[in-house]
């Protein structure tokens, strides 16, 4: 029997730095990218202005990475991911990663597919909320780089799902074992808060639907635990712009000053571990909630390699497919 030809399984995502030297390269990346950040003096200053931003901001990033083992987990996660995925979806498809800031970039793994004879794919990105500062950034660089490294690749891509029933489920899922960790007489008192990436206020304002998209992943996901409060915040501000309300750390003030003593963190843009949820929410403001005075601090496992996760996005795929007019 001949062999089936390969589909591609592409995850885009955005990368983190593979080591402490990595920290500063990654980062001049991350700034020169004008869909994500637009630094003063126009596009010809962009690259020079990054150069000295990354050099300054490495020093506090590189403790905070090696606080978390010298390294982004990203890389990992996204890859058990990907062959996750195409190992449910069966052959002939072939696990692929491409990411945005740092290596594996689209180039290498476009390069890798022409040698691999994939000419057809699948791309997914593994951004759940649209904004253009992350998904569409990620999806014009894939483009970009297949139309001059790999131009007979057809591709169709699959850009948001915010709120895929699978993926709702899976969180919601997370949330309740979470919650099964607290003793019973106090589980009703646990507060859920959400977080969000947080963006520019000008990102929602020329109309990404990134906020709409994020409070319907917290309403389909609420839907299923029942009737309980819960609240939302906004994370890793960065820049001196005005960003989404409310930020999560005052959310969090909040609820201290409410009297809770139980806070429940669910990340939800993110759905592997990497820099912000295992330094900012398991370090900074676990540490920042008990000088609070909440007594019990807790977060959601990322969704990484979950069962219920990678076959939600398993059946994300094969839907996908059956709906679309593309080459595939
Ligand atoms: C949904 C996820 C993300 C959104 C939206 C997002 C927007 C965004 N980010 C920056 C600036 C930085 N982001 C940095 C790291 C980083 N960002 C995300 C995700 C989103 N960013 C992740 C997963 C990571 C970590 C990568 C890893 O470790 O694996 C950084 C570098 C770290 C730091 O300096 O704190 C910067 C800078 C902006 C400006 C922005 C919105 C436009
Ligand atoms: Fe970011
Ligand atoms: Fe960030």
């Amino acid at each position: 029997m001949p062999e089936p030809i390969p589909i591609g399984l592409v995850l885009l995502n955005m990368g983190g730095p593979d080591s402490l030297e990595a920290v500063e390269p990654f980062l001049y990346n991350l700034f020169s990218d004008r869909q994500l950040i637009q630094l003063p003096l126009g596009s010809v200053l962009q690259r020079p202005f990054a150069r000295i931003l990354s050099h300054f901001r490495a020093r506090k990033v590189r403790e905070n990475y090696r606080a978390i083992g010298g390294k982004s987990p990203q890389l990992r996660w996204t890859t058990l991911q990907a062959e996750g995925i195409a190992a449910a979806l069966g052959s002939p498809f072939r696990p692929y990663v491409a990411m945005r800031y740092w290596a594996p970039r689209a180039e290498e793994t476009l390069e890798r597919m022409r040698a691999d004879g994939v000419s057809r794919a699948v791309v997914l990105s593994m951004y759940p909320h649209y904004t253009g500062a992350t998904t569409g950034s990620s999806i014009d660089d894939f483009r970009r780089t297949a139309a001059r490294v790999h131009p007979e690749l057809q591709f169709s891509v699959i850009e948001q799902w915010f709120d895929w029933p699978g993926y709702l489920d899976a969180l919601a899922g997370r949330i309740r074992a979470a919650l099964e960790e607290y003793h019973e007489l106090m589980r009703d008192e646990v507060q859920i808060l959400f977080s969000a990436h947080a963006l520019p206020q000008r990102f929602i304002d020329r109309g990404d639907p990134y906020l709409e998209q994020v409070l319907a992943t917290v309403k389909g996901t609420m839907q299923r635990l029942g009737e309980r409060p819960w609240r939302l915040g906004f994370q890793s501000r960065s820049g001196p712009v005005a960003w989404m309300e409310p930020d999560t750390l005052t959310v969090l003030d909040g609820l201290a000053d409410e009297g809770y003593q139980a806070v429940l963190m669910v990340p939800i843009s993110f759905v592997s571990d990497h820099i912000e949820t295992l330094h900012e929410i398991d370090i900074e403001y676990s540490e920042h909630a008990r000088k609070q005075g909440i007594r019990r601090f807790s977060r959601t496992p990322s969704l990484n390699d979950h069962p219920d996760f990678i076959a939600a996005m398993a059946d994300l795929v094969k839907f996908h497919l059956e709906g679309t007019d593309a080459p595939l």
